[in-house]
């Protein structure tokens, strides 16, 4: 996955079209990842783990479909349920009674469908207090909490979680890692999961890849990855 970035600031949108004309636009490429790959088995629930900036939130993305690869593929099978960029599909000016709507849709729910998994959603999230407030108006965690309750609603096939769950108070945070665990007890779910917390990444996972500045440095069992990435940062 290659970024391209602009070599050099530029403050308005007139300057950049002075320099595009005049050909004085360059850019620098930054490979995210590079040559990174990697297999996961269904029911397999797999950790990455690197440093702030490694390419983790890239991957899981590219994944997700949220990003084209520049060059190689990704091929899955299955349906999706990404966690990342919780309230990328909201509409903030929408209260959350319409957002669950408009997010189940994006999942590909029909309207019916919504309607009648409407309670258990606000249930699990906890928020019936605050149904038809405009979302503008949560909190980050609000917005969390309703975004893992309606992306995990139905058993996905792959769930994809990025650390977005980490806004979520301690109690919710556990909440939604038992909902976790339930998929992969299941043995159905293959879940591909982010964390900073290497405990978080142990107790949960079985494999892991270690991603470092864009280049895979290990792909192995949980604890052997873990255990490398400790002796070198810890
Ligand atoms: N849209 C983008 N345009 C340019 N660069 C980007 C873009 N998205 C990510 N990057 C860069 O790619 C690199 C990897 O970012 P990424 O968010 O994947 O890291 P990460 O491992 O998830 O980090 P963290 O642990 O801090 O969340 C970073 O250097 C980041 O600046």
């Amino acid at each position: 996955m290659v970024f391209n970035m602009a070599s050099e600031q530029l403050n308005s949108l007139k300057e950049y079209f002075i320099k595009l004309v005049k050909r004085e636009l360059f850019f620098k490429e930054f490979y995210a990842l590079d040559h990174v790959s990697f297999k996961v088995k269904k029911g397999e629930v797999m950790g990455l783990v690197g440093t702030n900036g490694s390419g983790k939130s890239t991957m899981l993305k590219v994944i997700a479909g949220v990003l084209e690869p520049t060059s190689g593929s990704v091929s899955v099978r299955g349906s999706i349920a990404p966690l990342i960029e919780l309230g990328a599909g909201f509409d903030l000016e929408l209260t959350a009674r319409e957002n669950i709507f408009l997010n189940g849709a994006l999942l590909g729910h029909d309207r019916a469908f919504m309607q009648e998994h409407l309670d258990s959603i606000v249930d699990f999230a906890e928020l019936a207090d605050f149904l038809d407030m405009p979302m503008k108006n949560y909190s980050s965690g609000m917005v969390a909490r309703i975004a893992f309750a309606i992306a995990t609603v139905v058993e996905p096939d792959i769930l994809i979680v990025d650390e977005t769950l980490s806004v979520g108070d301690v109690f919710f945070q556990e909440k939604c890692e038992r909902r976790i665990q339930s998929f992969i007890d299941s043995g159905n779910v293959t879940v591909l999961f982010v964390s900073h917390s290497i405990e978080q990444v142990e107790r949960l996972c079985t494999r892991a890849a270690w991603i470092e500045k864009g280049q895979l440095r290990m792909v192995d069992e949980v604890e052997a990855v873990c255990r490398a990435y400790r002796e070198q940062f810890g």
